[in-house]
Formats: structure tokens, sequence, C-alpha cells
């Protein structure tokens, strides 16, 4: 029997529901065309290194992962990236200052997905660009000087990108995924997991002790070709305390808690505050309150704090994105609202002086 008459007696039952498959660029293409060069990879290492003796308390300084909810306008991304550039100089003694560069977004039900699934913003989805911008973004950030961080979201992801990324979050809904466990177990950097979104701490604890064992699970290669990827899992974890439904987790008493549950899984006590989301109740006005109750916990000398996480951007608020793309304001969020750039001053000349 030929195929073509077996196919026609038997009934359909995949691909019922996708539209179409479109070739994507394998990560060596990109990497071809946007290679990593000497002083990019020094600005990551150096940066991971230091964020590893924050997290295990040999460094005294604080992590700070401060940048726009979601990059949407590369140009406003670099501006952004060279306002920062001197207060990460000025206060280098007390804070390590890395830009959150987010091109990936969870959404709760439906919306913009970011800058790598829709570079136009316009529905196109079209995603090689997008990945192409992202990397092109990460480039000029590192050769700057500019560390970033990001969430990494789809599993595919990181063999794109993540040669350029210093710290990654693991984020609030997909801390509780296998995926995304297995995925951080072999990414190179220090990996921060958020609490769930209903305030729950224990599958950030659960994930970082899954991701710093070893696992083996389905994957892409740097050819892009399908893969078996195993790994020896991910030593440099913790958990991102982002407040959920229930209420802030960013207190004294919310911490010292915490903290207690991670040493009794021998886990690293220190945690990142993230002033945002559950913990600002998503009034970016509350982020400052959010931050002065860190500071005055670090001044108060807590041991178990090693990072905050801000957002913000050169405009405060945020915007819907229309269809009409030039009515958009330039820098100002089209995801989470955020600060704007002369609070952030403010805010993170208040953390460095909490620091001893
Ligand atoms: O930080 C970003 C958002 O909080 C997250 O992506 C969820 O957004 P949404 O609830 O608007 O979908
Ligand atoms: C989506 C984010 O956070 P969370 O996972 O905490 O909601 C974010 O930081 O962009």
């Amino acid at each position: 029997m030929s195929t073509s008459s077996y196919f026609s007696m038997v009934d359909s039952t995949s691909d019922l529901h996708v539209v179409e498959t479109r070739p994507l660029m394998s990560p060596a293409l990109i990497h071809r065309d946007l290679p990593l060069d000497k002083a990019s990879s020094g600005v990551v290492s150096t940066t991971r290194n230091k964020i590893q003796s924050i997290l295990h308390g040999n460094d005294p300084r604080i992590l700070v992962i401060v940048g726009p909810c979601s990059v949407h306008d590369v140009d406003a991304a670099i501006e952004y990236a060279n306002r920062l550039a001197p207060l990460r100089e000025r206060y280098s003694q007390k804070l390590e200052i890395v830009m959150r560069v987010y091109f990936e977004k969870p959404r709760t039900t439906v919306g913009w997905k970011g800058l790598i699934n829709d570079p136009h913003l316009d529905n196109s989805y079209d995603i090689n660009t997008g990945l192409r911008k992202a990397r092109g973004l990460l480039l000029d950030l590192a050769k700057a000087g500019m560390p970033a961080a990001t969430e990494l979201l789809d599993p595919v992801v990181p063999q794109y990108i993540a040669d350029l990324i210093s710290w990654t979050a693991i984020g609030a809904r997909t801390t509780e995924s296998q995926t995304h466990r297995e995925m951080a177990s072999g990414l190179s950097m220090p990996v921060g997991y958020k609490n769930g979104t209903d305030g729950t701490a224990t599958i950030a604890i659960n994930a970082m002790q899954a991701a710093s064992k070893p696992h083996h699970f389905l994957g892409i290669n740097h050819d892009g070709h399908a893969s078996i990827v195993s790994t020896t899992g991910n030593p440099n974890g913790h958990l991102v305390l982002r407040g959920g439904k229930n209420g802030t987790n960013y207190h004294l008493d919310a911490i010292n808690l915490i903290a207690d549950e991670l040493a009794q899984f021998n886990m690293p006590g220190k945690v990142m505050v993230d002033c945002s989301h559950g913990n600002s109740n998503k009034d970016f006005r509350r982020q400052s309150e959010v931050l002065k109750d860190v500071a005055a916990q670090i001044r108060g000398g807590s041991k178990n704090l090693m990072g905050v996480m801000i957002e913000s951007h050169l405009v405060e608020g945020n915007q819907k994105l229309n269809s009409d793309l030039s009515k958009l304001t330039y820098g100002q969020s089209v995801t989470d609202a955020c600060i704007n750039f002369s609070t952030t001053e403010i805010l993170l000349e208040e953390l460095a002086e909490s620091v001893k």
C-alpha cells in the first residue's frame, strides 16, 4: 500500500491546532553573525563571579537588578544603560548594579510576550529577528561594560543569548515547572527563583534544590539539532521574594522566617527582594516604600539580604500597546509600570548609604 493511500484511510490525529511551522535560525548562525568578543566575555564572567561571591557571603555588597520591566525599544534600552552606567561606577564599592534586560514576558493570560516573540510589536512574531535584536542589544551593552540580567522562559532561548547574561530569573509562573528547573540546572550564571504568584516560597526552595542536581532532558544543541542535554546542576541558586496574592514578603519577620526554612535544607539563607510585583501590589510608587524598608534592614545589620530588584525606566508608569506604534511614549514601559530614572537615582543612593 502506498503511503498516501495509507494516510487517506486513517483519521488525522496530530497538528489539529497547528497553523504552520517556520524554520528557526540555529544558535550557531546567530552567534556567527554576532559573536561574543573578549571584552564582553570579560564583563559577563567578572560579574557572574562577583554575584557568586555576594551570594555565598564573600562580598558584603548588595546586588541590584534594575531596569525596565521589558525591553520593547532597543534605543531606549541603550539610553537607559548610558544613564545607569555612572551610577554603577559611583556606587561600585557598595552595590553591584546589573541592568534588567528582559526579552521574554510570562503572561497571566495573554498579551505581548516580549521582544524575542514579537520584535515588531505588531503580532508578526518574527522570532528570528527577535533573537537577533536581543543578542545585538546584549552585545552592545556588554561592550559598553554594562552587565545584563534577564528572565529565561522558553527553554530553547538560552542557546542564543545566555553567554551574554550575568544573572537569570526563573519567574513566579515557572518556578514550579520541571522544564525550567532542568534548564536552570545547566545555566552558567547564578539564578534567582521567584516565589509563586500566591506568595508560596516553598516551590522556589524546591526549585533551588532540584536545579542544583544533574538532569537529563530534551533540548537543542548549538547547531539547533534536537538533543538529549545532560547537566551537572547549578550551585548558584537563591530565592527572590516578590510577594504574592496574599500579601508582601519583604519585611524583616518574613525574611527571617524564610531564612530559617532555607537553613533547614542547607540552602544559602541570603535572598533577593523584588520591590515590584506582589511586593508593590503592582503600584510602581510603592517600590520606593519596599526599597526603603530593605535599606533599613541592611542598615540594621541584616545578613539575610543579598540583593534587590527594581522595575525602572526613563519615564514612570506604563502605557498600553496599540496598533499605532508612533503614538508610544519613548522610554515608558509597555508591560508593568516602572519608576522613572530620577526616582531610581534617589533609591540607589539610599540603598548604597545603607551598606556599611
Ligand atoms: O512583570 C511582568 C508581569 O507582571 C508578568 O509578565 C505578568 O503580566 P500580566 O499579568 O500583565 O500578564
Ligand atoms: C514576570 C516577572 O516577575 P514575576 O515572575 O515575579 O511575576 C518579571 O520580573 O518580569
